[in-house]
């Protein structure tokens, strides 16, 4: 077996990511000497020993870091800020620090400030997922033949990123590098927008069916739910990265806007050209989407 990339590698948020970085970690042997995980949550960190994810288990995230070369945030990323505040003066000269948040700007503001000399920090994002969170929904091939966005930092460490691309690609994962600010108009388009969307839309069917007395999502076939899977996501997770990704999200929000106005117009016009020309565009990167995957 190769040599663990990190001699002790602190997980700090034992959700569906951390949760499941853990149980690559456990499984493959070749990740961490000694994997440490902390979670402030009592009742997290209680059921993370009951699963057995890692060798040592904290809710103090001082103490956590404590003598590891490698930290991973995987705590909403609204919760970086007072994490790093807390661990910051207990990180180790040549370490490595990490995150998987689904936010990059946000991620520089609030850790780069923070960082002590000599503690090199690499931002990471899975672009891999599900609508469940906590420990018990992380699984050990989430993954697998997903790609992993570096935002590296400006002079950052070659090496330190280097380990972390090489730990991503033992989860199964592929690599790819981007500058913080096209990260997240990115994610806005094809992550964080369609959220915005399916939570809305969940919302204004409750309201209909307030109004109308009716069970409204009773009727609700196949379409809404699959179009809707992605509302049933965690609230402090949602709530963390609307709120820090803020400019790129109501950029992309306002495109969207204007894109379904003018679908409405032709609705309401009756220009049928247009419409069709909608759908057939909708269809042709739906199918590009699924060959892709096939791939
Ligand atoms: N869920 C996804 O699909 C997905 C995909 C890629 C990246 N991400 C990112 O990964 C991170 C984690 O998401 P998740 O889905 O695993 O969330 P989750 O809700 O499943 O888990 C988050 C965990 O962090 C813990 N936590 C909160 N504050 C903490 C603190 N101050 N100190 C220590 N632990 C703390 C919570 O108790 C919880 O166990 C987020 O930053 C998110 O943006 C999520
Ligand atoms: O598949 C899902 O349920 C997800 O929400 C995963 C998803 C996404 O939108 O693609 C969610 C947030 C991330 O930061 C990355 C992946």
């Amino acid at each position: 077996m190769a040599e663990p990339l990190f001699r002790r590698l602190c997980l700090v948020g034992l959700g569906l990511i951390g949760s499941s970085l853990a149980r690559l970690a456990r499984e493959r042997g070749d990740i961490a000497g000694t994997l440490v995980a902390c979670d402030a949550s009592e009742a997290v960190a209680g059921r993370v020993r009951e699963l057995g994810l890692a060798d040592v288990v904290e809710t103090d995230p001082a103490k956590a870091v404590e003598g590891c070369d490698g930290v991973i945030l995987c705590t909403p990323v609204g919760r970086f800020g007072a994490v790093m505040e807390r661990i910051a003066p207990h990180l180790s000269p040549g370490g490595v620090l990490s995150d998987v948040g689904s936010t990059k700007g946000s991620v520089l503001r609030d850790l780069l400030p923070l960082l002590p000399r000599g503690v090199h920090l690499v931002p990471a994002h899975p672009m891999a997922g599900t609508e469940h969170s906590g420990p018990d929904a992380g699984f050990a091939t989430l993954f697998q033949g997903r790609y992993v966005i570096l935002t590296p930092v400006e002079g950052g460490d070659a090496a330190a990123q280097e380990k972390i691309a090489e730990l991503w690609r033992r989860c199964g994962a592929m690599i790819e590098t981007m500058d913080p600010a096209t990260h997240d108009k990115v994610v806005a388009i094809v992550s964080h927008l369609p959220h915005m969307i399916a939570f809305t839309i969940c919302s204004t069917a409750d309201d209909l069916a307030q109004e109308t007395r009716e069970q409204v999502l009773k009727f609700a076939a196949s379409g809404f739910r699959d179009f809707t899977r992605i509302a049933a996501s965690d609230v402090d997770m949602w709530r963390d990265v609307f709120l820090n990704n803020r400019e790129a999200l109501l950029e992309m929000l306002a495109r969207f806007s204007e894109d379904a106005h003018a679908l409405g117009r032709a609705v309401r016009w009756g220009e049928a050209g247009f419409i069709e020309d909608r759908i057939r565009r909708g269809r042709k990167i739906r199918r590009s989407l699924i060959e892709l995957k096939q791939a």
